[in-house]
Order: structure tokens, then sequence, then C-alpha cells
């Protein structure tokens, strides 16, 4: 028979403040057993009810009304939980509904901070240790027990094993690894990890859900009690609420303070690529099903199904698994009551999903539901910005210089990104662009008469290979160069989180000689990327028009036989100058676009400087379209170079960094298409396709 968590709880404190440590120690002890021992009898008594009033419940004489029948169910689910719950903890389970407050200690891990001290107190040292370890880690920000821990970490006689979550999350770890495999392509080992991770995680939100039904929030100090039906949608609209925000608090790794966008689909998207790197095109083409639930009109996603449509024949009838079916179909029920109530009860709701698709949304509604998503996805930026960096993806780059370096907050400096000899055909592809005077004219440019200025896109570079005017391997590179640094950038700033091409361009900026002398300007003036900079008033405006949707900026130079030209950054008053960066090939510079990063470029008074300039964004409805075209030209390319290519076209596997290639290795992006076509022997060494998708049939 257990006590009440929130007894022994009160009853352990108590005892700690009296400096009782073996009496406190043990209580707090039984007051966490005591509250996973409700937990798990709730979520029990909730699959097993769930399942029973499903199925008893006799039919009632068919004249019932649809009243008599609900309630019928309704009572006797209440029923089969009370004697549930009162027979799994020896008790009337009311004496188990603890306060709000209460709920929210254990849900924080408090009783752990309490735990460690009476622990470490009594000597039990390992124990203590893995009480600390377990609240920090649902705690990151709590500045004493940093201390403590800092001081547990250099106690002799605390082995590293100590270090223990005792209520740890199993999925985290599962998935980490599993993205952790896949930003180092290894795709077979990726692929097992995230199937684990994504079973896992399923079955964590079923327990958040079920534990919802339980709950009945009270503290609504209402004069007028509602009338039955009031209270009863009241209710039921509350669970509904509490179930869908299941996702979030599934996606929210312990400590942290936002929820990783998008937790299920990003599963899927994963998987997606790693399946089809591996081979198996079969399972690729049913997680791309899948993901297409949650985002049916994602053009790069159809595109693939299109492939596998016609690679696995028509026979081969591709659908998205059945348990995301049923979870998607499921919510987006949920959702559409939610809203209803909205509409005609009124009330809020913050919906956690970003695929929610607009048709659901009461027009009435509209309006706030965008501004509600717009605000999340900013405040998971802002979080985003504190949080550590992850880790690097490719190898053979270096981190020349962090933000403490650069002095300022989310910036980084990458070299090695490019070789020598990918510079110099980026270059070539720029001057060759540049001849041709048509959508790439040598302007002038806008940002002063000194300079010309030539910008080309991913797209114009393809279209212009088409005809032949630049070369064909050189356009190719320029996409496979700035994917290469979005998966740099992503895999630094935005772990997890997909960034999405906003713009990108090929830009040169030429002195115009003869014409350099007590030249006071700027190549580029001080200008934040997101937002108006406001020097005056030492704020940034995120307003049009603006490109408001940016949220981080790269540039990959190019070379450096010029004069002048090198990045700087400023404080918000664009004059104070906190770091410089001198462009170089290979060289990329990255940071997010907002007020905290306003930057200019100094004159060039020499020479031209190239660079590839980049801008990402984390909303998936800005994505650049014109990339995507670019990415279909440059399949439809390959195939029909393929056919006349000769054996020099042919480069060996095993050169993963690309330093000795002529060509870089494809880089193994999301956005890449993934039936681009293979020749024999190169990258990875793996068989045509066409081959493997026959070993499948
Ligand atoms: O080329 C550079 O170094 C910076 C360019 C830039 O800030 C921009 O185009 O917004
Ligand atoms: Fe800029």
């Amino acid at each position: 028979r257990q006590s009440p968590y929130d007894l022994l709880y009160a009853d352990g404190v108590r005892a700690y403040f009296a400096r009782d440590w073996p009496r406190a120690a043990e209580l707090l002890q039984r007051a966490l057993h005591s509250y996973s021992q409700l937990r798990e009898a709730r979520r029990a008594c909730q699959g097993r009810c769930a399942e029973e009033a499903g199925f008893a419940g006799s039919p009632g004489p068919a004249a019932a009304s649809w009243e008599t029948r609900f309630f019928d169910r309704v009572l006797q689910r209440a029923e089969c939980l009370g004697e549930c719950l009162g027979r799994r903890l020896g008790a009337e389970p009311s004496l188990h509904r603890a306060s709000r407050e209460i709920q929210e200690d254990f849900e924080q891990r408090e009783p752990y901070n309490y735990l460690q001290v009476a622990l470490f107190q009594l000597k039990k040292l390992d124990e203590a240790v893995s009480a600390a370890h377990t609240f920090f880690i649902a705690n990151p920000q709590h500045l004493q027990m940093r201390e403590d821990m800092e001081k547990y970490q250099r106690m002799a006689g605390v082995k590293p094993g100590s270090f223990r979550d005792l209520q740890a999350t199993p999925y985290w770890e599962v998935y980490e690894a599993g993205v952790q495999h896949y930003n180092v392509d290894e795709y077979l080992q990726a692929a097992v990890k995230l199937e684990e991770s994504l079973k896992e995680v399923l079955l964590a939100l079923e327990d958040c859900r079920a534990l919802c039904e339980g709950l009945q929030e009270d503290g609504t100090e209402e004069e007028m009690q509602p009338g039955l039906y009031e209270a009863i949608a009241a209710h039921y609209i509350q669970v509904l609420k509490c179930r869908q925000h299941c996702v979030l608090e599934i996606a929210t790794k312990p400590g942290r303070v936002s929820a990783t966008d998008d937790f299920i689909p990003a599963h899927f998207d994963l998987l997606q690529f790693a399946y089809d790197q591996v081979g198996n095109q079969a399972l690729a083409a049913e997680c791309a099903a899948s993901y297409l639930l949650f985002y049916p009109a994602d053009e790069m996603m159809l595109e693939k199904m299109r492939q596998y449509q016609a690679k696995l024949g028509e026979r081969a009838s591709v659908t998205a698994r059945e348990n995301i079916q049923r979870y998607v179909q499921r919510s987006l029920r949920e959702k559409k009551l939610i809203y209803y109530a909205l509409e005609h009860l009124g009330g809020t709701f913050n919906d956690p999903d970003p695929w929610t698709p607009d048709e659901l949304v009461p027009e009435s509604l509209k309006e706030k539901h965008r501004e509600n998503q717009e605000k999340q996805r900013l405040k998971n930026l802002d979080v985003g910005q504190q949080e550590q960096r992850g880790p690097l993806t490719f190898e053979g780059i270096t981190i020349t210089m962090d933000s403490l370096q650069l002095n300022g907050s989310q910036r980084v400096v990458f070299d090695r990104v490019l070789t020598d000899s990918e510079c110099k055909d980026l270059l070539r592809l720029a001057k060759a662009a540049g001849g041709t005077g048509d959508g790439y004219r040598g302007r002038q440019s806008p940002h002063t008469p000194h300079e010309r200025f030539e910008g080309l896109t991913v797209l114009r570079a393809l279209q212009l290979a088409q005809d032949g005017t630049v070369n064909w391997r050189d356009a190719k590179l320029l996409l496979h160069a700035s994917e290469k640094s979005r998966k740099i950038v992503e895999s630094y700033f935005t772990p997890g989180k997909r960034l999405h091409f906003s713009f990108t361009h090929l830009v040169c900026r030429t002195a115009v000689e003869g014409e350099q002398d007590g030249r006071m300007d700027l190549s580029h003036p001080v200008h934040a990327d997101n937002c108006l900079l406001d020097p005056e008033g030492k704020e940034c405006w995120r307003e049009p028009p603006a490109y408001m949707f940016r949220d981080y900026s790269g540039i990959l130079y190019l070379n450096d036989d010029f004069q002048g030209g090198s990045l700087f950054f400023t404080e918000l008053d664009a004059v104070t100058i906190t770091a410089q960066v001198r462009p170089k090939c290979g060289r990329l510079v990255a940071f997010s676009s907002g007020g905290e990063n306003p930057h200019g470029v100094w004159a060039v008074t020499r020479g031209r400087r190239c660079a590839i300039a980049l801008w990402y964004t984390l909303s998936p409805e800005h994505a650049e379209q014109e990339r995507m075209e670019a990415e279909v030209l440059m399949r439809q390319g390959d195939t029909e170079q393929e056919q006349s290519y000769t054996d020099d076209e042919v480069h060996v596997g095993a050169d993963r960094s690309g330093e000795a290639s002529p060509e870089p290795p494809v880089p193994k992006g999301r956005a890449r298409s993934t039936s681009q076509r293979r020749m024999p022997g190169s990258e990875s060494g793996q068989q045509p396709q066409e081959l493997q998708a026959r070993d499948e049939l």
C-alpha cells in the first residue's frame, strides 16, 4: 500500500529542514517511488479500461438514446478506472491527487535536489551523485547545482559511472545516436537507431496521453457551477488539449525549454534518406509516404515519391506506415474538435504541430493561429541561440573562430570547406557567367559606385550550363558547395532541426579601376540580414521590407587576391566594430541573421572578391522554390551527361574529403535527389541503382 507522494514529499522536506538526514532521505525516496508507482498505475489502468469499456457494455435496447448509451460507456469507464486504481494503490484514488505545485516539483525533478544533499550528508556518495546528476539534467541552468556538480567531479572517490540519470528518457539517447550516425553518413546504423527511437517515442507518447485523462485542473474559482454538458465539454476539451500537448512533452529533452520541432515527421525525413542511401528503396518510399502524411504538399518529398514509384513499378503500391496513418488521423480528429470548441465556446489553444493543415483552422482563428506559429518559431530560435553547438558533420573542416573569439553571439568561422581547386572551378564559373552579359551583367554595385557587382543564382548557373555557356560540372559544384555549407551550418547551429535554403548566389565585387582614391564608402554598408537596423534607436526592426524569415546567414569565400573587402561585425550602433574576418578560399563565415549580428564589408579597392552568399530559414514555407527547380535541372542534366561521359569523368571512390578530386564527393544532404544516378565506382562504391532496384523486387 502506497502513501500518497505529496504527503511523503512534505514530510521529507520537513525532515530535511530539521537536518534529520536519514529520515529525509528515506521519505524523499519513498515519495519518488510512490510518484512513479502512481503514474505506472494510471497508465496501466487507463490502457486496460479503454479496452474493456470498448468491448463490455451491454448494447442496450436499440431505442436507447445516444445520451443513455454515451453515459453508459462513460460510467463504465469511470468505474473501471476507479476500481483498477484503487486496487493497485490500495487506497481511494482521490487520496493521490496532489496540488499543481507539487506535481510541477516532481516534473522538474525537484525532490532529487533535496535528496542529493541528504545522501551526501549520509556519506552515500554514489547515490548522492546520481541524484544530483538526475536533477541537473532537467535543470542545467541551476547555478548552485552547477557548482555542486563541479565539486562532485573533483571529489576523490566519485566514479564516472555515478553520474547516472535516474529518470532517463532512453529514446533521446537513441535518437541522438541515430542523428550522429546520419551526420557521418553511416546510414545503416542511423536507420537502426532511428527506428528504435521512433518506436520508443510513440510508446512514450501513448503513456503521456494516458495520463491526461486522470487530470482535472482544479482551481477554477468560478462562482457559477457549469451545467452538466458544459462541464463535460470543458473537461473533455481539456483532456484533448493535454493529449495534443504530449507531442511537445515528448520532443522536449530534459533540461531544455523548447521542443524539437516536428519530432515525429523528422524521424521519417531522416529515415527516408538513410534507407535510400543503403539502397532499400521500398522502405525509403514507405518513409517518404509517411512523411507526406504530415506535409502532403512537400514538393521535395513528392518528387522523391514519383521517383520511387517509377523505380519500384506501379504494382508495388507504396503506402505510409499504418500506425502513423492512425496517429495522424487521430491527431486531426482531436484538433478538429478543439478548434470547433474554440470557435463556439472560446478559449485558447497553442497547436503544437507545425504541420496542421490550414483548412482545419476555422477562418476566424486563422490569423491568431499564424501569429502563434510565428511566435513559437521565434521562441524556438531564441532558445536555440542559447544552446550548445551540435557536432560537425564533415571531416577535414576546422572551426577557426567561434562566437567567443568573434566577440559576439551566434557567429562562427569554418575553414577548409572547399579545396583550392574547387575555388578555382567556382571562380571560373563566375567568370564564364560574367561573360554572357545576359542576366549576369557586371552592373554597378547597388551599394557603391566604385565597384561592379555580379550575382549568379544556382538556377541560372544550371540554365547556363544547359545551353553550354558554362561548364556543367562547375555549375553542379555551386549546388554542392552550397548544400555542403547548409549541412555544416545546420549541424552547428540547429542540430536536429532542418534548415532550408532561402536564397543563394555567387557574388563578385570588382573594384572599378581609377575610382578608388580617397574612397570613403563601404563595399556593403552595415546591415542585419533579417531586420531593419536602426543605429540611433539601437534596435533592429523585424518588419518588411526585411527578409524576416531568414534565420541564418553564411558566406563561403572563394579567393583572397584583392585589396580591402574584409567582413566586419559591429554592435547595434553600426560603428563599434567587434570582429573582422578576412576572406580566403574555403572559409565559411556563418551567423544568425538578426540584430545581434550587424555586419558590413570594407571597400574592395583593387581586384575582384568572390563568394557564395547563403541565407537559410527554419520555416519550410519560406524554402526557396528555385532551388528545387535547379535540382531537377541537375538531375536531368546528369542523366543526359551520363550517356555521353567518358572514362575521365569517373573518379574513384573512398575520397571523402574531396581534397585530391577535381569534383567534390557529392554532399549527402537531405535535399539531394535520392534517385540521382551514380556512376559505377563513384563515391561510396555502391552498385548502380538500377541493380539495387532489381534486387529488391
Ligand atoms: O560578402 C560578405 O562578406 C557579406 C555580404 C553580406 O553581408 C550580404 O550580402 O548581406
Ligand atoms: Fe549581410
